[in-house]
């Protein structure tokens, strides 16, 4: 059982930067010991007032100002800040190249194909740029993007952050009152969007969207439309509105990037939770930009001949992570639209046409082209590619023997997983040493993580709660409108004081691998897109039948799927008719992968003594384990309702 299924080969392993990096880091600290990643690991989180360091110089980073203090109030969890004295540009960094050699290469659903090198993307940034200082956008405004992972999305994000503004970014399959709960908190200055997308062979409108949501966040001055479908559509109306092309002509490409606060922020990302709307997490330039660092050069051996893809929205942390390549002069390939378009073979396929060399994608997709029957050994070259990288859910033991006998034998195969929450990995992959079936190969440098009883004691070989110890550069700033920090306590160090509990269950093994066993919370992640319950609840119980609902995740085909309860008014039924109602309004405000797979009606629904609903209850119950802490419950009886649904879960 414990034998690798893959091991690098010498060559590969001494190859690798995170070997460059040991010697590097031997010699800097004259400790010989230091020949393995287990110590190497050991002195990252015990010294990590050394250890950052060590990365920015090996790295690289473009800053001024102070190296000292590394971390100001370093056993502060929160409360911890990274070079306070340091200030940077987060896209001078990812601009730091600006030669023929190709930095973005697109490809969609529609047959768009398109290349850029790093000198074009450095004009089109700089054009971009003064086109939003012109507009009036400087430092600490924000751009948000309500964009596909395409050229144009990395273009404005880099042209606001060269600004010092900060940069969120939403999946344009939101819908608009998804769309206003997020950019409606953080009231940004310029809407940069497309007019429609391509998406499962379908054009998906966003225009007739965009009225709503300008309607609705007057702080929005100029609403930039890339003419993405080639339709020409009409603008009119629309307030602020002007066509890409039209917002940035007559500016000049020179690049000119204002210095920034280590801890500026960077990015807001968007974490539902069980109520009320989303949280607004800030991520700091610098430490996004480290820690990215970190995991794309050291742990994912990213060097300036790779070309590194990775499918994802840019709604989901992969898109910033992915973005930070260009840091290291690679080559980022971009594409838009369903993996499975035209068929489960669309990301070989462009992996040989490409010649990409590392395959970011997830768990539900390699397993989904497994059931497909897609053996791309067969068919396929796949003659660059040396690393694939999973995440969004746990990667299943048999998804790893799928990959090593059907897709290619020699090639790293790392599960890598984080969050948004850190806009990072806490574990991950690592040229140096094995994968094993079911693991991701190690814990992050520099990242303390365990695994803790309910008791906060650590447990090895078993499952805990996945905590991080001790600070680490891309811990949130803080989050929006939260000015006491009381959201952001609540989010993460409530469970156990001064650590972070992330929401995880995991598993450290014997040999320092990790085990990921899926969410410790009420967090929903069904194909590994994780959804807060209280996005589903808002648009239920607009409906006027809908007293109240509850959504948990079952497991399902390996998988997991949205299971929705509710209650209803008296004398209402829940028949198809309504079940089909409350679908579209989910479809329609949300996204379709809100969209619960079975609604339930159910006469009570369990709370605590304090009146929360307890989605945790509700998700033992359903699968006929115990529930702990049942004196908590004001209403332990309401579970037998859910007991009694049990067997028609399991089957349909
Ligand atoms: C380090 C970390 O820890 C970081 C992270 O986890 S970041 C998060 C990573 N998460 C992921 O990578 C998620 C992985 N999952 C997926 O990408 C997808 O589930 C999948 C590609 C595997 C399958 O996608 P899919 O085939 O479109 O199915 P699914 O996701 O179930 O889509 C449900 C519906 O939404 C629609 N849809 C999905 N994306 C859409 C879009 N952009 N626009 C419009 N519709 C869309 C689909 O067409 C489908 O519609 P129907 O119900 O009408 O058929």
């Amino acid at each position: 059982m414990d034998k690798p299924i893959w091991e690098p080969s010498r060559e590969r392993a001494e190859a690798s930067n995170m070997a460059r990096f040991l010697r590097f880091v031997r010699e800097r600290t004259g400790n010989p010991d230091l020949l393995r990643y287990a110590p190497l690991w050991e002195f990252s989180v015990r010294e990590p007032q050394r250890f950052w360091p060590l990365v920015w110089e090996f790295c690289g980073v473009r800053a001024s100002g102070e190296l000292e203090p590394v971390i100001e109030h370093p056993d502060a969890m929160p409360g911890a800040r990274f070079y306070p004295n340091i200030r940077l540009n987060f896209a001078e960094n990812l601009l730091r190249h600006r030669d023929a050699h190709p930095a973005l290469i697109f490809r969609n659903e529609w047959g768009h194909a398109r290349e850029l090198s790093y000198a074009e993307l450095a004009a089109q940034v700089g054009r971009f740029s003064h086109a939003l200082r012109a507009a009036g956008v400087g430092p600490g405004d924000r751009v948000a993007g309500l964009m596909p992972n395409m050229p144009e999305t990395i273009i404005a994000m880099l042209a606001a952050a060269a600004l010092g503004a900060t940069w969120s970014s939403t999946s344009p399959d939101f819908g608009v009152a998804g769309i206003v709960d997020r950019f409606g908190q953080i009231a940004p200055r310029v809407l940069v969007s497309i007019d429609a997308y391509p998406y499962d062979g379908k054009t998906h409108d966003v225009l007739g969207k965009l009225r709503g949501v300008l309607d609705a966040i007057p702080a929005i001055e100029h609403t930039v439309v890339l003419d993405y479908s080639g339709q020409h559509a009409s603008l009119a109306g629309l307030r602020g509105a002007q066509g890409w092309d039209d917002f940035s002509a007559g500016h000049g490409e020179a690049l000119e990037f204002t210095p920034m606060p280590f801890n500026h922020a960077q990015y807001i990302m968007y974490s539902s939770g069980t109520t009320g709307v989303p949280k607004c997490i800030v991520h700091g330039a610098g430490g996004t930009l480290l820690q990215h660092l970190k995991e794309l050069v050291l742990h994912t051996d990213l060097k300036r001949d790779d070309r590194i893809f990775y499918f994802t929205t840019c709604g989901w942390m992969m898109w910033n992570w992915l973005v930070s390549s260009l840091a290291v002069g690679a080559t980022v390939v971009l594409y838009d639209g369903s993996p499975f378009h035209p068929d489960g073979n669309a990301l070989w396929d462009l992996a040989d046409e490409t010649g990409i060399s590392i395959l970011g994608t997830s768990a539900k997709w390699i397993a989904a082209i497994e059931k497909a029957g897609v053996k791309p050994r067969q068919t396929h070259k796949l003659a660059a590619l040396k690393t694939i990288l999973s995440t969004g859910s746990p990667l299943v033991p048999e998804s790893f023997d799928y990959v090593y006998r059907d897709v290619k034998d020699r090639v790293l195969l790392a599960s890598i997983s984080g969050g948004t929450d850190i806009v990072s990995c806490f574990a991950l992959g690592n040229p140096l040493l094995p994968v094993y079936r079911g693991e991701l190969q190690c814990r992050g440098l520099g990242m303390k993580v365990d695994a803790y009883d309910d008791a906060g004691r650590a447990v090895r070989g078993e499952p805990g709660e996945l905590v991080c110890l001790a600070p680490f550069p891309s811990m949130p700033v803080g989050f929006w409108n939260d000015a006491d920090g009381s959201k952001y306590r609540a989010a993460y160090f409530e469970r156990f004081p001064g650590v972070w509990a992330h929401g995880d269950f995991v598993e450290i093994t014997a040999h320092g691998g990790v085990i990921i066993q899926g969410r410790s919370d009420a967090t929903l992640n069904p194909g590994g897109v994780r959804i807060g319950t209280a996005e589903i609840y808002r648009q239920v119980e607009q409906v006027p039948e809908v007293l109240e609902s509850i959504a948990v995740g079952q497991h399902w085909q390996g998988d997991e799927r949205v299971v929705l309860f509710v209650r209803l008014r008296a004398g209402a039924q829940l028949d198809e008719a309504l079940r089909a109602r409350i679908r579209q309004i989910i479809r329609a405000n949300t996204t379709p992968r809100h969209v619960p797979a079975r609604i339930e009606q159910v006469p009570d629904i369990p709370r605590t003594l304090s009146g929360k609903i307890t989605e945790l209850a509700v998700r033992e119950t359903i699968h006929g384990r115990a529930v702990k802490n049942t004196d908590a419950l004001a209403n332990p009886q309401a579970l037998a309702h859910f007991a009694a649904l049990r067997a028609s879960l399991e089957t349909h």
